[in-house]
C-alpha cells in the first residue's frame, strides 16, 4: 500500500520546466492523496524556507527534504550534510562565474547558482575537494559529500516508519536520480531528462504538473496497487 507521496518542486510541480509558476491542479489533485491519508512531502533542491512555507501553505503532511538532501522536516528539522564553507562558495562563484540563488541567504549546506550547466571542469573542481555537484536544470548546486537526495529522503522515510515500498518519488531532472535510489516506486514526468526517465519504473505522459496529476489519478484508481511488490 502507498503510504508516501515524494514530489520534486521545480520541473515537477511547475507547469512546465525552467518556470516557476506552480500548477495549481497538481496541488489539488495532491490534496486528494491527503484527504485519503496518503501523505505528500516536498523533496527539493530548494532551501528550507521557502520549501516549509509551501508545505504548510499547499496543505501537505509528509514533511519537507530540502537543501537537495541536506536539511530534513517531519516533525522536527534535522541537518543531515555538514555546513558549507563560505570561502569554497567564493572560489566556486568567482572560478565559474556564476551568480547566486537569492535563496542562498537562507540556505546552510546545499547552494545554489545560475546558470544552471554544469561543466566537465566543474565536475573535476568539485571531485578534488570532496563535493557533491549537480544540477536542477534551475540551479547549480554544490554540497559536501555525502548529499544528494538520498540521504534526506532516507532520513525522512525513518522518520516517518513506512518501508521504501510503501513510498512513491516523481521527478524531473538529474537531482532525482539520488531520490530514485531510495522509493518504492520511481517516477518521471513526460518530459523529464532522458537519464531520469531510464531509471524511472513509470514514465508518465503528460509534462510537470499535468504529469503529477495523471500519477494521482493512476494512485487513485488503484493502478499501482501490488507493483511495488
Ligand atoms: O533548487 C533547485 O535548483 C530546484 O530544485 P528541484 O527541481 O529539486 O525542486
Ligand atoms: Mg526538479
Amino acid at each position: 500500500m502507498i503510504k508516501l507521496v515524494l514530489t520534486d518542486l521545480d520541473g515537477t510541480l511547475t507547469e512546465d520546466r525552467g518556470i516557476y509558476k506552480v500548477s495549481l491542479d497538481a496541488i489539488k489533485y495532491l490534496r486528494l492523496l491527503e484527504e485519503r491519508g496518503i501523505k505528500v512531502a516536498l523533496v527539493s533542491g530548494n532551501s528550507y524556507p521557502v520549501l516549509r512555507g509551501l508545505h504548510n501553505y499547499l496543505g501537505f503532511s509528509g514533511g519537507v527534504v530540502a537543501e537537495n538532501g541536506c536539511v530534513v522536516f517531519y516533525k522536527q528539522k534535522i541537518r543531515v550534510c555538514k555546513p558549507m564553507d563560505r570561502q569554497i562558495l567564493e572560489e566556486f562563484k568567482e572560478k565559474f562565474k556564476l551568480k547566486d540563488s537569492w535563496q542562498n541567504d537562507y540556505r546552510e549546506c546545499d547552494f545554489g547558482f545560475t546558470p544552471p550547466d554544469i561543466t566537465e571542469e566543474m565536475i573535476k573542481w568539485a571531485e578534488e575537494k570532496g563535493l557533491y555537484i549537480n544540477s536542477s536544470g534551475y540551479a547549480l548546486h554544490i554540497a559536501f559529500k555525502p548529499a544528494g537526495k538520498m540521504v534526506g529522503v532516507r532520513k525522512l522515510i525513518e522518520l516517518h516508519g513506512v518501508k521504501k515500498e510503501e513510498v512513491i518519488g516523481i521527478g524531473d531532472s538529474l537531482t532525482d536520480l539520488d531520490m530514485f535510489k531510495e522509493v518504492g516506486i520511481k517516477v518521471a514526468v513526460g518530459n523529464a531528462e532522458e537519464e531520469l526517465k531510464k531509471e524511472a519504473d513509470i514514465i508518465l505522459n503528460l509534462k510537470s504538473g499535468e504529469g503529477v496529476k495523471e500519477l494521482v489519478t493512476m494512485i487513485l484508481e488503484g493502478k499501482l496497487d501490488g507493483r511495488n511488490r
